[in-house]
C-alpha cells in the first residue's frame, strides 16, 4: 500500500541517515521528505537533496504563513521542519514518505497521521559510541559534538513513546530489522 508514513528519529550521530538511505535503495516505493532548515549545509550537502537551506529569515516568515506541518527550534537559532507542500508531492506521487525529524517532530507527526504512520527510534549502544560516531563523521565541529550530546540523554528518554526502538550496534542488524518492520508496515 501507499501513502503511508515512516518517521525515524534519534540523537544526533546514530544512523538515522545511514540506515534512510539504505532503505531508500531497497525496492520500498519510499521517498525521502526533504527538510527546511537554517542551518549552513556541510560537506557536499546541496540545496533541495539533503535540505531546502534558507535563511532564519526565510524560515521564520514560512512559521508566519502555516506552511509547517511541524517544526523545532532543534539547536540554538537552528531551526528544521516539515513542509506540509514536500508530504503532499510526495503523497500525490503514490510514494511512502520517509521523514528524519528530531525526537519532539517524531512524536508529533506519529500523532498526526495516526495508524498511517509508523515511528522508529534508532538507539546507539551508548552515548560513549556516539560521541566516537560523531567524531570519525568528520563534519561537525568539536562545539557543535558536544552541544549534540549534552542532548542525546535527553533524547534517548523518548525512546518509548516510539512504535519500535532498534539499537544500532551492528549497522547490517539494524538495517535488515528496519526493513523488515517497513516491509511489514506497508503489506496491509
Ligand atoms: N522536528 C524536525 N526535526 C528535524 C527536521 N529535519 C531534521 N530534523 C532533525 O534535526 C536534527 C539535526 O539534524 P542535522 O543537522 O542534519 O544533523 P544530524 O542529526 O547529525 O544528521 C536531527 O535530529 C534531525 O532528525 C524536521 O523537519 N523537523
Ligand atoms: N552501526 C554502526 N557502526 C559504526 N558506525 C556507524 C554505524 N551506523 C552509522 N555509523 C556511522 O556513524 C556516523 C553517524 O551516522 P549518521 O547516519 O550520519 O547519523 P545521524 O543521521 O543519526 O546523525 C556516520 O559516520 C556513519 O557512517
Amino acid at each position: 500500500m501507499q501513502g503511508k508514513l515512516i518517521i525515524f528519529s534519534a540523537p544526533s550521530g546514530s544512523g538515522k541517515s545511514t540506515i534512510i538511505n539504505y532503505l531508500l535503495q531497497q525496492n520500498l516505493n519510499l521517498a525521502f521528505s526533504i527538510s527546511a532548515t537554517s542551518r549552513a549545509p556541510r560537506g557536499n550537502e546541496r540545496n533541495g537533496v539533503e535540505y531546502y537551506f534558507m535563511s532564519p529569515e526565510e524560515f521564520k516568515t514560512k512559521i508566519s504563513n502555516n506552511e509547517f506541518l511541524e517544526y523545532e527550534e532543534v539547536y540554538a537559532d537552528k531551526f528544521y521542519g516539515t513542509l506540509k507542500c514536500e508530504v503532499e508531492r510526495l503523497v500525490a506521487e503514490g510514494k511512502n514518505v520517509v521523514f528524519d525529524v528530531d525526537v519532539v517532530g517524531g512524536i508529533n507527526i506519529k500523532k498526526f497521521y495516526g495508524d498511517r504512520a509508523l515511528s522508529i527510534f534508532i538507539q546507539p549502544p551508548s552515548v560513549e559510541v556516539l560521541r566516537q560516531r560523531l567524531t570519525d563523521r568528520g563534519t561537525d565541529a568539536p562545539d557543535v559534538i558536544e552541544c549534540r550530546l549534552n542532548k542525546a540523554e535527553y533524547e534517548l528518554s523518548f525512546a518509548s513513546q516510539f512504535d519500535i526502538v532498534i539499537v544500532n550496534d551492528n549497522l547490517e542488524d539494524a538495517q535488515k530489522q528496519a526493513l523488515q518492520a517497513i516491509q511489514n508496515f506497508t503489506a496491509h
